[in-house]
């Protein structure tokens, strides 16, 4: 009994065994020709394409996208050229990534990639609609959206009447600095520079201020930087289910959609009292036609009509209001953070700089706009920090809504462009020694513009063809003055510790390149106090 029953296990042991031998060979021939297919299928579409890295199954190259996506970009683009083709999940994606790249890409294919690929944060924020001028598709719309701003926001007239505003603005923030610098404690120049930035901007939209002395709703305020961080915060954040949607239960299980839920829920019970559509549209009625009253942009927003007759509706008002203080203002606070940082471990030029400030300026008065055409060397070192630090160094991603064909090979619908400006700016054939900071390398060359987006490809921080920057002069004027003034009114010293050597001039990335620590600066002031 005891020799059969061994036999019987002896005999059931082999044959599970056998079972296991060749159920082994059938998993390993499947994994071997689903390879082979893999290999075969990517080969064939590849040699179409422009080349790239060869992506891995199901993520493609989405690695490239982790920590410094422009810095993996750029690196990659040295082996692979200024058009590079990736696999990004399931989305096809091509890479711009030289000056004569971007031309000619720009040149022939501008309309075809002036789409907005769309983003859960965009999904879940604003619904599915994406009725923001940064986030509306190309077409209609945007059109009719992106001409109210031009003529009603961003036209010379409009910028010129704004003149005062970003004067007292940036006055009221030098008082604030120069009680601060009495101290003699290290200011975190970031977060002063975005007060100014954020003033300006809601004064110049809905005609309030949050930041700085004399702001009385301080829950306003509170809301107010809140809703901001938030969508900074969620601006920076990269989704998986944007590159492969069935994975949108990973988002959901890292809590990612609850908290944009969350916020959701938050900014639409305060929104509505923060920007006040409501209130403007009854002030209008009571008002009436009263010749004497200037309109404010959220009065231009509820009064124009749009091409079908049809007025815009508070979401959407809210949208176009949120979307312009996002773009505007951290970009715009960030580039001065760099230009600074700059300066203080290169002492020789802003010595230079504040050398031409008081030539033109004295020491009798604060600079003002109209100084700044005066300044040819001061608007170089804006050029070289556009260039070294551009402040959304892949600027903002594209894609096509319809297949099309480029430098010969043919691409689906919803192919997304990186245009990465990072690796532009640093064009080893346009630029010599790119990775330094050398403001004279623009002294002999007025003509190179950084605010035309077209002919000259090299330097491009606000993007270029029909989707550039619409805020392009504002945010450059603004990034001259707020300079300007730093340099003029203030010497500015490392705190304890650091020094030009060792000042931290890393970078992180989200969506703005900005520093990865803050500037700390100690402020001395040059002028005298009765000036501030
Ligand atoms: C230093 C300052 C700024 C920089 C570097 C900057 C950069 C950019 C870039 C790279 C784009 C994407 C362009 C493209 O897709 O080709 C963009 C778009 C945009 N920017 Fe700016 N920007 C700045 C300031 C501003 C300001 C002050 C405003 C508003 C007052 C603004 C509003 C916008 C809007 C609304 C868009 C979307 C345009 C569209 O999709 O049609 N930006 N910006």
């Amino acid at each position: 009994m005891a020799s059969a029953h061994s036999h019987t296990r002896r005999w059931w042991s082999q044959e599970a065994h056998g079972i296991r031998v060749s159920g082994e060979g059938t998993i390993a021939t499947l994994l071997i020709s689903s390879l082979v297919i893999y290999v075969t299928v990517v080969y064939q579409r590849r040699k179409k394409l422009p080349p790239g890295p060869w992506p891995w199954p199901v993520v493609g190259n989405l690695a490239v996208l982790a920590g410094l996506p422009h810095r993996n970009l750029q690196n990659l683009a040295a082996k692979y050229g200024g058009l590079m083709y990736l696999q990004l999940g399931q989305v096809p994606c091509l890479v711009v990534s030289t000056a004569a790249a971007a031309k000619e890409l720009f040149r022939t294919h501008d309309v075809i990639f002036s789409y907005r690929p769309k983003r859960l944060d965009h999904e879940i924020i604003s619904g599915k609609s994406y009725k923001s001028l940064t986030s509306a598709p190309y077409g209609p719309y945007w059109r009719q959206i992106r001409r109210i701003c031009n003529t009603e926001l961003f036209s010379p007239a409009i910028h010129a009447s704004h003149v005062s505003v970003r004067s007292e603005e940036i006055h009221s923030m030098m008082k604030v600095l120069l009680a601060e610098s009495r101290t003699e404690k290290a200011i975190d120049l970031k977060s002063w520079l975005t007060g100014v930035t954020a003033n300006n901007m809601t004064r110049m939209l809905i005609n309030k201020r949050f930041f700085g002395t004399g702001v009385s709703d301080q829950q306003e305020k509170k809301d107010f930087e809140e809703i901001f961080d938030h969508i900074f915060a969620a601006a920076g954040t990269f989704f998986i289910s944007d590159f492969i949607p069935k994975l949108r239960f990973v988002e959901m299980l890292q809590g990612k959609i609850a908290k944009l839920t969350a916020f959701r829920k938050f900014l639409h019970s305060v929104i509505g009292k923060i920007f006040e559509v409501e209130k403007h549209r009854q002030r209008a009625l009571e008002r009436g036609n009263d010749p004497i009253y200037v309109p404010d942009f959220v009065d231009v927003l509820l009064n124009t009509p749009l091409d079908n007759g049809e007025r815009l509706t508070d979401r959407e008002i809210i949208s176009i209001l949120s979307s312009m203080i996002g773009a505007g203002t951290d970009t715009t606070a960030t580039t001065v953070v760099w230009a600074m940082s700059e300066l203080m471990v290169n002492p020789k030029i802003r010595k230079q700089a504040q050398e031409e400030l008081d030539a033109v300026v004295g020491d009798s008065r604060l600079v003002e706009e109209s100084d700044i055409p005066n300044l040819p060397f001061l608007r170089t070192i804006v050029k070289e920090t556009f260039r070294l630090h551009a402040p959304v160094p892949l600027s903002l991603p594209r894609c096509s809504e319809q297949p099309c064909e480029v430098a010969g090979s043919q691409f689906p619908a919803n192919t997304r462009l990186i245009l990465n400006v990072f690796a532009i700016h640093r064009d080893p054939i346009v630029y010599e020694n790119p990775d330094s900071f050398q403001p004279s390398r623009f002294v002999d060359h007025p003509e190179v513009d950084h605010m035309s987006g077209k002919d000259f490809y090299g330097l491009i921080p606000f993007g270029a063809g029909r989707r550039m920057c619409p805020g392009y002069h504002l945010g450059n004027v603004m990034v001259s003055l707020m300079l300007a003034h730093l340099l003029h009114s203030f010497d500015w010293r490392l705190p304890a510790g650091v020094t030009e050597e060792n000042l931290d001039m890393s970078e992180t990335y989200k969506l703005v390149g900005l520093r990865k620590k803050p500037l700390f600066l100690i402020a001395k002031p040059r002028s005298p106090a009765y000036l501030y």
